[in-house]
């Protein structure tokens, strides 16, 4: 598309890609994770009744999804405008706010935000995973799916004329569902017409990475202007995640964080320290991958805002950014990561 090439696509309109910034490439402003609720273990239930208490502080964290009030990230909309004030004063300059179609995604909120902080916000377009694909969604052709994701960039989203600057996160289990994988048709298709940027979310299963790739590829699609999230919940053999990053997409850590040591939706994983992410970070640009490493947080839950007691949206700016410094990453290959990945990246073609 002659009009977006060259450009990157924020909820306020064009702008040109130096203009971004330090950019994290994977957060939430506003959504719901009711989707994705888990009941609480016998006797926790005090405590997620009433979670936003000094008391139940390290419950919350080890038990995110256990409370059905702090899934509802959309509730503290004023606490996160104040936070983007924040990342602004840390050096941050752009967000990419992956909400898709079935968590709630808000445009209007999204545009409000970007016009009171001076943040540039990046919408996504799509679906996120098939437990939140309507019944109507499910019996789409990919036809019809490519058409919608391709309106919710050129046209705007949700019935307004905001437009996505990127297509996703696309939601995806393991195994991948048959909606699941005509969503992933449709981003291909959408993105071979637009020449846009894409961001995944793998399932919970370390082939699921080379699983997306093999189906986006086949169907057409740039894997170069592609993000495949959550690699920290999801490979971490370094000989498998070598050969994953061989297939050329970009490789993005973006649990910086989270700590818990009982991941509820694979409680094969053990999910690692921010120590341990930043580690692989190391080796992945000891390894030459420095052009292709991504970051952020993620934050979908309520407890990880400051306001609760989380590490809010400046925390990789403020203590993962120093101790990357201390670890072989230099300042150069930092602002890699932090402002020419995503950069490129967000570029359109
Ligand atoms: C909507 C937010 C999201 O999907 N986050 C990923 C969480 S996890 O799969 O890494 O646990």
């Amino acid at each position: 598309m002659s009009e977006l090439r060259g450009k990157v696509q924020t909820v306020l309109g064009l702008v040109d890609p130096d203009q971004l910034g330090r950019t994290m490439t994977h957060e939430h402003l506003t959504m719901s994770f009711e989707c994705c609720y888990v009941p609480p273990a016998a006797g926790d239930e005090a405590a997620a009744e009433d979670p936003f208490h000094m008391q139940h502080m390290h419950w919350l964290q080890q038990n995110p999804y256990s409370c059905h009030a702090n899934l509802q990230l959309k509730k503290d909309i004023s606490a996160v405008r104040d936070e983007l004030l924040a990342y602004r004063k840390a050096g941050g300059g752009t967000i990419v706010e992956n909400t898709t179609t079935g968590i709630d995604r808000d445009m209007s909120s999204l545009r409000q935000l970007a016009k009171d902080t001076g943040v540039h916000i990046i919408a996504g377009a799509g679906y996120y995973v098939d437990i939140t694909h309507t019944e109507a969604t499910k019996k789409m052709s990919v036809e019809k799916l490519t058409d919608i994701i391709i309106s919710e960039v050129i046209h705007g989203a949700d019935g307004t004329d905001i437009r996505c600057g990127v297509i996703g996160e696309i939601g995806t289990g393991w195994p991948i569902t048959d909606s699941e994988k005509k969503v992933l048709q449709a981003t291909a298709h959408a993105q071979a017409q637009l020449g846009c940027p894409v961001i995944i979310h793998p399932g919970r299963n370390r082939a699921a990475p080379a699983e997306i790739v093999r189906i986006l590829q086949e169907a057409g699609g740039d894997i170069s202007k592609t993000v495949m999230s959550h690699l920290d919940r999801t490979i971490f053999d370094e000989g498998e995640l070598l050969e994953f990053a061989n297939l050329g997409s970009y490789l993005e850590y973006d649990l910086f964080g989270t700590e818990m040591l009982n991941y509820p939706f694979n409680l094969e994983v053990d999910m690692p320290s921010d120590s341990q992410r930043v580690k692989i970070l190391a080796f992945l640009v000891k390894e030459g991958y420095e052009d292709k490493i991504v970051v952020a947080h993620d934050i979908h839950t309520r407890n990880r805002l400051t306001i609760n007691g989380g590490h809010g949206y400046s925390h990789i700016l403020k203590n993962i950014v120093p101790k990357m410094l201390t670890r072989g990453i230099s300042q150069h290959q930092v602002d890699k990561i932090l402002i020419e990945n995503p950069k490129h990246w967000l570029t359109f073609k």
